[in-house]
């Protein structure tokens, strides 16, 4: 027989949506993540993917407790100021699931009024490596959409700097006259680092170097693995101008999954940084399980 969720751990982070489903002992006894096609920015699409992948595993008698890192467009989330702490203890989600199985919480997200910046899902992250490396000091980089790169001391989030890096990735690789230029998934190793070295070294070009890649897909033969590795070359670089004082000369460790993560390190090492990779998804589910546990100690 299947198994009900003693609760439901929900990363919702870069257009993907993944669930732990916690068993009685605390640990998952299943997960899943929904497919590329599934609609999870508007609470209603957000709503039906949810319940395709958690639904066999909800108690008929009594609402399961899901607690969910960042929150869906039009979500009345409210936000703590950093210098701070990432915050553990979750408020129920506004508005509510509409499924009377669930119970859905979410912590508040974080404000830097100066300069002006936001974090959603990264701060759970965080609150979970900072379960297994308290002594943490140091710079995280968050690749994602919005890369985040932020200050960590004495256990506090100090500061934070987000660079829209993958959404414009998407932007240009998806919609611009990029597009046929990258199409594919080949990658030219030997591309993006030169495009991460033209992009620091004159940043203020990026609009024409972009431009030169469409250029030189059509004149001078550059292959979709080169065209597509140093697009991503440049925009890393740009960024990597752009942020130089949370990572020169510190220790940086980069959070992330998959290839893009690969190539923060080897653009950071380029500039002579060795970062350490860590994977998200169990920090994201290490942060998720201190929320659940500050719901059911402000229950006793
Ligand atoms: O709170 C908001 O409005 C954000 O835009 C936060 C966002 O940057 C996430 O931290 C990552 O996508």
């Amino acid at each position: 027989m299947q198994e009900t969720a003693e609760w439901i751990a929900v990363d919702l982070s870069n257009g993907c949506l993944r669930v732990w489903i916690m068993g009685a002992n605390g640990e998952p006894i299943a997960q899943a993540v929904t497919d590329k096609s599934a609609v999870i920015e508007t609470h209603s699409g957000f709503e039906t993917a949810l319940l395709a992948l958690v639904a066999p595993y909800l108690a008929q008698d009594h609402r399961v407790t899901c607690v969910i890192c960042s929150g869906v467009a039009g979500w009345n989330v409210p936000y703590v100021a950093t210098p701070c702490t990432p915050p553990q203890r979750v408020i129920a989600a506004s508005p509510a699931f509409a499924d009377p199985r669930i119970k859905l919480y979410i912590p508040p997200a974080l404000k830097q009024m100066s300069p002006p910046d936001l974090m959603g899902g990264e701060a759970t992250t965080i609150a979970g490596l900072l379960r297994s490396q308290p002594e943490f000091d140091g710079v995280l980089c968050m690749p994602g959409l919005h890369t985040k790169w932020v200050h960590i001391s004495a256990g506090e989030i100090v500061s934070f700097q987000t660079s829209m890096t993958g959404a414009l990735f998407d932007l240009l690789s998806q919609q611009s006259v990029l597009q046929q230029s990258v199409a594919g998934t080949a990658w030219d190793a030997q591309s993006f680092l030169t495009g991460v070295g033209d992009a620091m070294g004159r940043p203020q070009a990026i609009a024409s170097q972009l431009f030169g890649i469409h250029a030189a897909t059509s004149l001078l033969d550059m292959s979709g693995g080169a065209a597509r590795a140093r697009l991503s070359g440049l925009l890393i670089g740009l960024e990597l101008a752009g942020t130089r004082p949370y990572w020169l000369g510190r220790h940086v460790a980069i959070i992330g999954v998959g290839d893009t993560a690969l190539h923060y390190r080897t653009a950071l090492a380029e500039q002579g940084v060795q970062g350490q990779l860590l994977e998200a998804p169990p920090l994201v589910l290490a942060g998720l399980c201190a929320s659940y546990e500050s719901t059911q100690n402000s229950a006793k």
